[in-house]
């Protein structure tokens, strides 16, 4: 400070640009910093600098940084006395070097002793200022990521460092100072004395230099921001003792009326003495706050806590948390605005005012209404529509319904999380949607403690202030995602939330009192029940969303993807029409997926195409141009309306076809099966393939396989092995053995994906089968089942999605195990209508059914006809 010993600031700064208050050199000032250059200058400089210097920043008052970082940057704060005496030199240079407004823009270089990070309400920096000197920007050398300019110092004021200096230099400077220091001397002499910080302001007033004199008392005495702006302004000292002179006095005079009005009780005493001076702590006394506590903020201010101490008593909260906040008023009332702590208790309150305690919504439940508005929103899932409108049913009831949490489980775009939406809206709720997927921290789902850095509450208590009442409906998202860290288990955290014997007294770590949750009607969803942790999967009910037939997906498209698409681009049904062979064809041929977010994705690519057009159309067809008669569109010509999608529109939009009809061309060479496996995803078909060579019996797995997947591998070939003189199975040079002198391959393609599971048991036995029998698989046929060694058949799961892959796929016959018989209830009709289903118990009929003709050696060849059952 060139005040305090010359100290030297760097040429260079990086610019703050605030308009929270004036920071004066000497004082303190807290700012709050949540724009983009103000924030990447914390991070960039504050943060990562390690020197002193890089703690020292520009700041320039009165000048708003733009909400956005494209923005330009206004004009900077200036000075009209530096101006004027800037520009005098000038007046006799002909060629001026100050152009611009960032020639005369002056502000204060300041110290940043501490930064303070927090992400709630939104992510900001509380920065703890102390103010070095004045400064001019000579030239602004970059706006982005933060301002950075070339700056000189202002403030060289040595000569003044003492009394008897002033006395020799300048008389009229030295009597401006000394009526200062009387004044000064005279406020703190009305004051209290036994205020420690009062006492030692006196002691200050004697031991600080002079010239620093006008800046700390202009920063602790009632002014208001254009005051102490003017006093940045005045570069000169004499100038700057001048503007303070008649605050100072202003003060006292205030006070003396104060005094005069107050009823002199002890308490009013004291009252005054506080209030004239806001300071009560020593690092305190060269402070000036954004909001000064005693200037006219002071009253603004105490309003508001007294504003904040209503809402308090107005929020209806329980007992236990008004005593909280009613002691956190207390010390809130306390401390400084300055102090680290003030903002953090003051975000405490206002976020225990917000949340809603006792606010709720009535619930407008009609069964019939909602069964309507259920099927409006959703084709087809009809299990799952009749059990939530069971559910429905019983809180209609009893309204006091503890649990169940539905839990939807299936694959990614079946709607799960647009049927929970329905069900808030059913219900007339409030709707909140919480992403759990990759959350490893327990901290998001039960908040920070307070004692912690940039705290918030979790993810709960954040939904409930965002929806305002605490009666609303809470989707769980991928459930299934969520992950584990060494900041604790989110799902150990979720199983006291979604318990409705323990949520009545959900105690988040920020809140620190209990919040009853058991009004939230919390639903989740996930894409598989595998990855849920046990204990939280036995709190919910699960309800299968299988993934859609292509029937259903075309219904879909047509009812609610396509309309609302239209919508969404701008459309309208006389402009763009898709016939249903058109939808058919995106859905076979451009997606391979259980649900329907690809399909809406490419109905949206089909609308911003045909949007174009109409566009450009609409731009051709000005008012006075008459429309082309002709319906051939010449060049230029607005399209003929409806465009209509057809199968050459279709390939020019959407590009050459993604899928084909694969299984038939694949299955032309023997030692190749298909088989049907369950993802995450929905259902899949997958090939297997099997080659020999010569070798010494030895079996190579590729495809990324699981232990389990490898064991069925052994398993198959052991049983074929087994059985190869009864199946007249032969090696390479057609000894019994069929693998004597006999290397054999087995490939699993999409060799990049992972499998696992014993479903592909009954799909290795029929590859090997083909293989060492050189006879071709069927090529309508896909299977799955796991296998002993015996040669049983075993069930397996996820038959449904299975099927459907099959159907999808276009395969006519499916092999299943005759214990799944039951699955096949669950699928719709038409499929049920379309696949020939095989039930098998042992690997005979698998091998029977799997070949044209049957097989040799089994059983059924000979003794029954082929077991084929139509369901
Ligand atoms: N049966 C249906 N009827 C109407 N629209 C549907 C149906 N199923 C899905 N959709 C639509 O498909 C889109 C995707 O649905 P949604 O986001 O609910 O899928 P999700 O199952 O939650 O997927 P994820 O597991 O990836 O979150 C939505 O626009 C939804 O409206």
């Amino acid at each position: 400070m060139s005040s305090s010993g010359g100290i030297q600031i760097p040429g260079r700064l990086p610019l703050l640009l605030t308009q929270e208050g004036v920071l004066l050199p000497g004082s303190t000032m807290r700012l709050s910093v949540d724009t983009p250059r103000n924030m990447q200058l914390v991070r960039s400089r504050l943060l990562r600098g390690t020197s002193l210097k890089s703690t020292i920043i520009g700041v320039i008052p009165n000048t708003r940084d733009p909400e956005h970082e494209a923005d330009e940057l206004p004009t900077l704060h200036s000075s009209h006395d530096l101006k004027l005496i800037l520009m005098l030199p000038f007046l006799r240079d002909p060629k001026p070097h100050f152009e611009n407004h960032w020639t005369v823009a002056i502000g204060t270089a300041g110290l940043a002793v501490q930064v303070v990070g927090s992400n709630w309400p939104k992510p900001h920096y509380t920065l703890l200022i102390t103010g070095v000197c004045r400064f001019r920007v000579s030239s602004l050398l970059k706006q982005r990521p933060f301002a950075l300019a070339e700056v000189e110092q202002l403030d060289k004021l040595e000569e003044l460092t003492s009394t008897e200096e002033v006395t020799a230099e300048d008389g009229e400077l030295q009597e401006l100072s000394q009526r200062f220091y009387q004044a000064a001397l005279q406020l703190v002499g009305m004051l209290d004395m036994s205020v420690p910080v009062v006492a030692k302001l006196r002691r200050l007033l004697d031991s600080l230099p002079r010239e620093t004199l006008p800046d700390v008392v202009a920063s602790m005495i009632r002014a208001t921001n254009k005051e102490k702006l003017q006093v940045l302004d005045a570069v000169s000292l004499e100038e700057r003792f001048k503007k303070t002179l008649p605050l100072l006095t202003r003060q006292i005079e205030g006070l003396k009326l104060l005094q005069k009005t107050r009823s002199p009780r002890p308490d009013d005493e004291k009252r005054v003495t506080f209030s004239s001076c806001p300071l009560s702590s020593l690092c305190l006394l060269l402070t000036c706050s954004p909001r000064p506590l005693c200037n006219e903020g002071e009253d603004e201010d105490g309003d508001d806590t007294a504003a904040l101490e209503r809402k308090v008593h107005r929020a209806n909260m329980p007992e236990a948390a008004l005593k909280v906040c009613v002691k956190e008023l207390k010390r809130l009332k306390k401390m400084p605005q300055s102090m680290p702590e003030y903002a953090l208790t003051r975000n405490y309150l206002d976020l225990m005012v917000e949340l809603p305690w006792s606010k709720s919504t009535k619930d407008c439940l009609d069964i019939q209404a909602a069964r309507i508005l259920l099927d409006n929103d959703h084709y087809a899932m009809d299990k799952l529509k009749r059990r939530v409108l069971e559910y429905l049913a019983v809180r209609q009831l009893k309204a006091s319904l503890k649990g169940p949490i539905l839990c939807f489980v299936g694959p990614p775009g079946v709607g799960k999380t647009s049927v929970g939406r329905s069900i808030a809206r059913t219900l007339g709720r409030e709707f909140h949607r919480i992403a759990l997927g990759g959350v490893c921290d327990q901290s998001d789902i039960r908040g920070h403690r307070r004692t912690y850095v940039g705290s918030m509450p979790g993810r709960i208590i954040n939904g409930l202030k965002t929806v305002g009442v605490n009666n609303p409906v809470f989707l769980l998202d991928e459930v299934d995602k969520l992950g584990k860290s060494l900041q604790g288990d989110p799902a150990a955290a979720l199983l006291e939330v979604l318990d409705p014997e323990q949520n009545h007294s959900f105690t988040d770590h920020y809140l620190n009192v209990a919040f009853d949750l058991s009004q939230v009607l919390f639903i989740a969803t996930a894409n598989t029940t595998a990855t849920i942790p046990p204990a939280l999967l036995d709190r919910m009910e699960v309800l299968q969303v299988p993934g859609y037939t292509q029937e259903e997906k075309v219904e879909i498209a047509h009812r609610h993807l396509i309309p609302n698409q239209l919508e969404q681009h701008g459309l309208t049904p006389q402009q763009l029409q898709i016939p249903q062979d058109s939808t058919q064809e995106v859905i076979t041929r451009y997606t391979r997926e259980a649900g329907v977010r690809s399909l809406e994705r490419k109905i949206g690519a089909i609308c911003r195409a045909v949007a174009v057009k109409v566009a450009e159309g609409q731009k051709v067809t000005k008012p006075e141009e008459p429309v082309p008669a002709s319906p051939v569109q010449a060049q230029g010509a607005p399209p003929e309306m409806p465009i209509v999608i057809d199968h050459i529109a279709l390939k020019d939009i959407l590009g050459p076809p993604l899928f084909d009809m694969e299984v038939s061309e694949r299955l032309t060479l023997p030692g190749v099966a298909l088989g049907l496996a369950w993802t995450p995803l929905g259902g899949e078909i997958m090939f297997v393939e099997a080659s020999r060579t010569e070798g010494e019996g030895q079996l190579t797995l590729t495809g990324q396989l699981g232990d389990v997947m490898k064991e069925s591998a052994h398993l198959a070939i052991s049983w074929l092995r087994a059985n190869a003189k009864r199946y007249r199975l032969t090696n390479m040079v057609g000894g019994p053995d069929p693998m004597e002198g006999t290397d054999i391959h087995l490939h699993f393609p999409a060799g990049a994906v992972t499998k696992d599971g014993p479903s592909a048991g009954v799909t290795i036995v029929t590859c090997l089968a083909s293989l060492f029998s050189s006879r071709l698989v069927r090529s309508d046929i896909a299977m799955t089942g796991e296998i002993t060694l015996r040669g049983l058949v075993l069930p397996v799961g996820g038959i449904k999605d299975k099927v459907l892959a099959a159907h999808r796929a276009g395969v006519k016959r499916v092999i299943l195990p005759k214990r799944n018989e039951k699955d096949l209830e669950e699928l719709p009709a038409n499929v049920r209508a379309e696949l020939d289903f095989i039930t098998a118990t042992n690997l005979d009929e698998v091998l029977n059914a799997a070949f044209d003709g049957g097989f040799p050696g089994t059983a059924s060849t000979h003794t029954h006809p082929q077991l084929l059952s139509k369901l």
